[in-house]
């Protein structure tokens, strides 16, 4: 079938046993494409969590929809069996608007119009308190973000686990090194939706921080846990480019727009007592690379930022740095001003500062004739105060790249914008709740 062609994206059914979540899409009349999410060694669900539990289970059906609605974006959205009040269908609008904006952009499509949830009542009963036990889930990319988030967790003492979804060894490694106990989530995209891709079904990004948020609010209800920590920056909040009116932001799910509106629909309409947050939200990439610098001595063997080790089909990079990638590039360029020069390039294996090939793929971070790439990179302005700091140092200022940014682009900048200081400061907004404030403390 052409899900181009359909007319009706339907959320068919979604259940729960043996530890395994099923979710069910279809287009149409057409054949049924299943999601499945297992929670290994799954309790029985208390019966004073059962309706958090229920709860949570719909929302993952309902959020997880966006990879497979995404492959027609047919007129229509139907919920069966079951009606959405006014604040969910209002949440998952903004989730799905925003969080495939960079899929709209790209493909040259405008949703703006075609995407509305259905909904009856005005609003629900708010959700009870459940008693969850004081632990908190700290998710693992293993990147520099997750290293971050849980040696500041670890030096507060609080009781944690190291969870990921997936099954990425790279993840696991990292998982490992934290110490904690851990907690791997497997995932399986229904089968049906890459043959569907390969039939030439509409493809692009989709926002799966949002998707991972939601497995592991699941998760935090049915092993018992009260807080979900995840570790987006301040800069994640900073939109990719401006069109036609639109922000197109590629991390939309990890600024804290989304991260204020799940947080408050989970209190309100999951459990009031399953806090969602973000313990980095404060602070810039700078600040982050300048703290992973600090603490993350523990990883550098094992931690990688590089997206494409994370594919599920995909060719994945013969080392754990392609250097091809605008994540490997600005992860490259924002460690440079905290690390020791010979071990920074020990870890990605070359010197991508001193490659002339790269000088549009820098541009690009910098915001110099191009957008920001469409990856989970830092703002502009950020990238051109970490290249600023590198042209004034003896070890770097020679390099192809950083002598380039000393002729051509230094010269047209104000230099009171390229101090890297203020980039190290904290910003006001944050959600991370009491009890673990120590940790976020702990990263000044
Ligand atoms: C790893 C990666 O970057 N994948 C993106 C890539 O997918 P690709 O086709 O190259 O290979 P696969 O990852 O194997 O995926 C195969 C197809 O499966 C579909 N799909 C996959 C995962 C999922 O959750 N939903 C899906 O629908 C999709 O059709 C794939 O083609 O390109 C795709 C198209 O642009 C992207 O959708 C893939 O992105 C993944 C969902 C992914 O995990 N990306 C993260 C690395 C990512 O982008 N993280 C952002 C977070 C931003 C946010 O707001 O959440 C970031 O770090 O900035
Ligand atoms: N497979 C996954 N399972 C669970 N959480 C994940 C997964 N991938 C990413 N995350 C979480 O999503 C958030 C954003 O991911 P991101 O890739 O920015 O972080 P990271 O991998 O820790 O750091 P880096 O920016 O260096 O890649 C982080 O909190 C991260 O822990």
């Amino acid at each position: 079938m052409d899900p181009r062609a359909s007319q009706r994206f339907r959320f068919v059914r979604h259940g729960f046993a043996d530890g395994v979540a099923e979710l069910v899409y279809a287009f149409d009349d057409g054949p049924e494409l299943i999601e499945r999410v297992t929670f290994p060694g799954a309790p029985t669900v208390p019966a004073e969590r059962e309706a958090a539990f229920a709860a949570a289970l719909r929302l993952l059906h309902l959020v997880a929809g966006v990879s497979y609605y995404k492959a027609g974006i047919p007129e229509t959205i139907i919920v069966e069996g079951e009606s959405l009040d006014e604040d969910s269908a209002s949440m998952l609008d903004a989730l799905y608007l925003h969080g495939l904006a960079e899929f709209a952009y790209r493909n040259r499509l405008d949703l703006r119009s075609r995407i509305a949830f259905p909904f009856e009542s005005k609003a629900a009963a708010r959700a009870p308190a459940i008693g969850l036990p004081r632990r908190s889930l700290l998710p693992i990319g293993g990147g520099k973000d997750s290293v971050v988030a849980v040696e500041a967790v670890k030096s507060i003492g609080a009781d944690a686990t190291a969870t990921w979804v997936g099954n990425s060894p790279l993840i696991a490694e990292c998982a490992a090194r934290t110490g904690l106990s851990t907690l791997n989530i497997s995932r399986e995209l229904a089968p049906g939706l890459f043959e569907l891709n390969r039939l030439g079904a509409w493809n692009g990004h989709i926002p799966v921080t949002a998707i991972n948020s939601v497995i592991l609010t699941v998760a935090a209800v049915l092993y018992g846990y009260d807080s979900v920590v995840f570790a987006n920056e301040r800069s994640a909040s900073v939109a990719t480019l401006e069109y036609e009116g639109q922000e197109v932001n590629h991390q939309w799910s990890k600024g804290f727009g989304f991260e204020k509106t799940l947080h408050d629909y989970i209190h309100t309409h999951v459990a009031a007592d399953l806090d969602y947050c973000s313990l980095l939200r404060p602070w810039s990439e700078l600040a982050v690379t300048s703290a992973f610098a600090r603490l993350g001595g523990a990883y550098f063997d094992v931690f990688s930022s590089c997206n494409r080790n994370f594919r599920i089909l995909g060719p994945k990079p013969a080392d754990r740095w392609c250097g091809q990638c605008p994540k490997c590039h600005f992860v490259f360029l924002a460690l440079a001003p905290f690390m020791a020069k010979p071990r920074l390039v020990s870890i990605f294996g070359r010197n991508l500062l001193d490659d002339d090939a790269l000088a549009g793929a820098f541009d690009a971070l910098l915001e110099y004739k191009d957008h920001k790439p469409f990856e989970c990179v830092g703002e502009g302005a950020e990238a051109r105060a970490a290249l600023a700091s590198l042209a004034e140092r003896p070890e770097w200022r020679e390099d192809a790249l950083v002598s380039r940014f000393r002729r051509e682009i230094l010269p047209q900048l104000d230099r009171e914008e390229l101090a890297l200081e203020p980039w190290l400061k904290p910003g006001a907004s944050h959600l991370v709740p009491q009890r673990l404030l120590g940790a976020l403390d702990a990263l000044g």
